[in-house]
């Protein structure tokens, strides 16, 4: 080449406007909406995070990937976006898979972007930094996987992505970013055009006419009606209408744990303390975005009553959730927000409540309830037991209704579940379907970002430590997160001891711990607390406050029942060893 046509290119070079790999999957998430990163930086994301910060992302930094992960499906719960998680190649990526099959499992949308190695060294196993071949591993743990090799399919990679992670049944995705398409450069004009908007990402899906007259025939037919609401509905954010749907209808109404609060706890047809009477006694029973699973003991046995005494009208946008455990006799296939509103049409002049004596059945099982538990929560001992110390936590939330309520443990989670009311919608996060432990301040912290709201975070001292690292990130962000650790010095309880005499119990921790002091070492608030009525306090100052706070709240070591209320999946041993 001539030197003059050398210089005419260079010329042209430099008139021409470059992007990179970059700067594509910042502009691709920044089309689609996409507000905030959670992610731990490292080789080689880490100017990815920092770009997409001066882009106007916020990208929150935390100290493992698993609790960034967990931030994101949590965001994707409240926001109906999927929630992004960003990390590093292999280990990092493996740390976040927890959070992304925990997403799937719960229907929470999130999306797993992780750097990764070079393609042909990978596939040549020649041992390049971090090498491992993320997809194939991603694939059976989330709902889609997705490996993008040139920057000009970045756009349909993101959006991919996006659609599969909202649309029907909701879940995690995993979107794979080889190091080396990061830097790889094209013409900016034809990078926009590449880019792809999704349009419509999750379309309403209307149930056939068919299946809604089936289903309200049944209803209609029903002497003892429940309604179960699960996270699915809390989900929809179609509030209105199953508000509507639940009073017009009459209907006593169940809420799984993250549905509390959709109707308040205090509702008149709320069955919430009469659970085994409501659903032993019931006979036709629709499930709106819960599933039959463990949780609902699949359906069947003796929390179910009768054999052959019940029929199930469940209303799911997964066509295969029906007939999971048992038969469904009404499928409602559709999104929560179209189902209800085409059963709402129905119930019309000619609609009859339930039966008198259903609904006094369920009120006078739950006043009884209440009523027996009332003067637990008044105890103001010290050490303080489950009850008293939830007691007081019961009337901080009262009091704030709109606080985020997020909650782990054994008996902290299964005590608080039915002791702190609700009031709102999506305003209850916890360990959700698989009952996973180290959920807390990852939640937390997503919940304190996408909502601005205060975040009470109820934590067992265990469960508490599989992300408590989090407290600096709580801390960096100055987030109004209030944390209360319930400290009875174990797993459980804190008595357990070893028979040998040599270490200690299996399942106990340092004796008196001082949790507070972990929050003080980053510049938050510590408070260590021996009363409900110091708890009571010490919760509504940090809350009105807005200060990242931690309060230790001392519990009795030997308060507190084993196997986290999963019953009959604790196996027991059978046989006797001889010494
Ligand atoms: C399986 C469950 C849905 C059902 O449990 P149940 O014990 O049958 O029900 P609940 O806990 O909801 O309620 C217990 C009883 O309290 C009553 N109840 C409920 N609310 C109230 C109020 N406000 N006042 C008075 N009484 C009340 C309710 O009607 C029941 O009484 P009756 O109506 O009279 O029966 C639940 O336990 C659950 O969500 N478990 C998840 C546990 C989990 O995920 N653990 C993590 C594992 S911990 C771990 O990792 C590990 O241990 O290992």
């Amino acid at each position: 080449m001539s030197a003059v046509a050398q210089r005419v290119e260079t010329e042209a070079d430099a008139q021409q406007e470059l992007t990179d790999g970059f700067h594509l999957v910042i502009d691709a998430l920044k089309l689609n909406g996409i507000e905030t990163i959670y992610g731990v930086p490292g080789i080689p994301i880490t100017d990815l995070g920092r770009m997409a910060q001066a882009e106007g992302i916020r990208v929150v930094s935390f100290r493992h990937e698993q609790n960034a992960g967990n931030a994101a499906a949590i965001a994707g719960f409240l926001t109906k976006k999927p929630g992004v998680c960003l990390t590093v190649s292999a280990p990092g990526f493996l740390n976040g898979l927890t959070a992304l099959a925990n997403a799937t499992t719960n229907c929470f949308p999130m999306i797993l972007i992780s750097g990764s190695s070079e393609r042909e060294i990978v596939d040549l196993q020649q041992g390049d930094y971090e090498e491992m071949d993320q997809l194939a591993i991603a694939k059976p743990l989330c709902k889609a996987a997705f490996r993008v090799l040139h920057a000009a399919d970045i756009g349909i990679g993101v959006a991919r992505a996006i659609r599969a992670a909202v649309s029907g049944r909701p879940g995690g995705v995993y979107l794979d970013l080889p190091a080396k398409l990061f830097s790889q450069v094209m013409d900016a004009a034809a990078g926009e055009k590449s880019l792809v908007k999704v349009i419509d990402p999750a379309p309403a899906q209307i149930p056939g006419p068919a299946a809604v007259d089936r289903a309200i025939n049944l209803l209609k037919g029903a002497k003892r009606p429940l309604i179960i609401l699960g996270k699915g509905a809390a989900y929809a954010q179609a509030d209105e209408e199953i508000r509507a749907f639940v009073e017009k209808s009459g209907i006593p109404f169940l809420p799984m744990s993250m549905a509390k609060g959709l109707l308040p706890d205090t509702h008149p047809q709320s069955a919430g303390a009469a659970r085994s009477t409501a659903l032993k006694d019931s006979d036709v029973v629709i499930l709106l975005g819960a599933r039959l699973n463990w949780l609902l003991s699949h359906g069947k046995g003796k929390t179910w009553g009768e054999p052959g005494s019940k029929q199930f009208i469940q209303v799911d946008i997964e066509p295969k959730e029906m007939d999971s455990n048992v038969e469904i006799a009404a499928p409602l296939v559709g999104d929560i927000g179209s189902v209800v509103s085409a059963l709402l049409d129905r119930i019309d002049g000619s609609w009859q409540a339930p039966p008198a004596d259903w609904i006094e059945s369920i009120r006078s099982k739950k006043e009884a309830n209440i009523a027996k538990m009332a003067p637990k929560l008044l105890k103001n001992s010290s050490p303080m037991d489950f009850h008293g110390a939830l007691g007081s936590l019961k009337k901080v939330i009262a009091e704030r209704p709109d606080a985020i309520l997020v909650n782990e443990g054994a008996n902290t989670l299964d005590l608080a579940r039915g002791i702190i009311d609700m009031y709102q919608p999506r305003k209850r996060l916890d360990v959700g379907t698989w009952g996973v432990m180290g959920i807390g301040m990852g939640f937390a912290i997503a919940a304190a970002v996408e909502t601005g709201k205060p975040v009470l975070a109820v934590e067992g001292d265990s469960a508490f430590g599989f992300s408590g690292m989090e407290v600096e990130t709580i801390c960096r962000y100055d987030l109004p997160v209030t944390i209360v650790i319930f400290n009875n010095n174990g797993i459980y309880r804190g008595t357990d001891t070893d028979p040998t005499g040599r270490d200690p119990g299996t399942t106990v921790f340092v004796k008196d711990s001082r949790y507070d002091k972990m929050m003080e070492a980053f510049g938050g608030v510590g408070v260590n607390v021996t009363t409900p009525d110091e708890l009571y306090r010490a919760v509504s100052a940090a809350m009105d406050s807005g200060k990242p706070t931690l309060i230790n709240a001392v519990i009795d070591p030997a308060a507190g029942s084993e196997s986290g209320n999963i019953g009959s999946l604790n196996p027991q041993s059978v046989v006797v060893r001889k010494k």
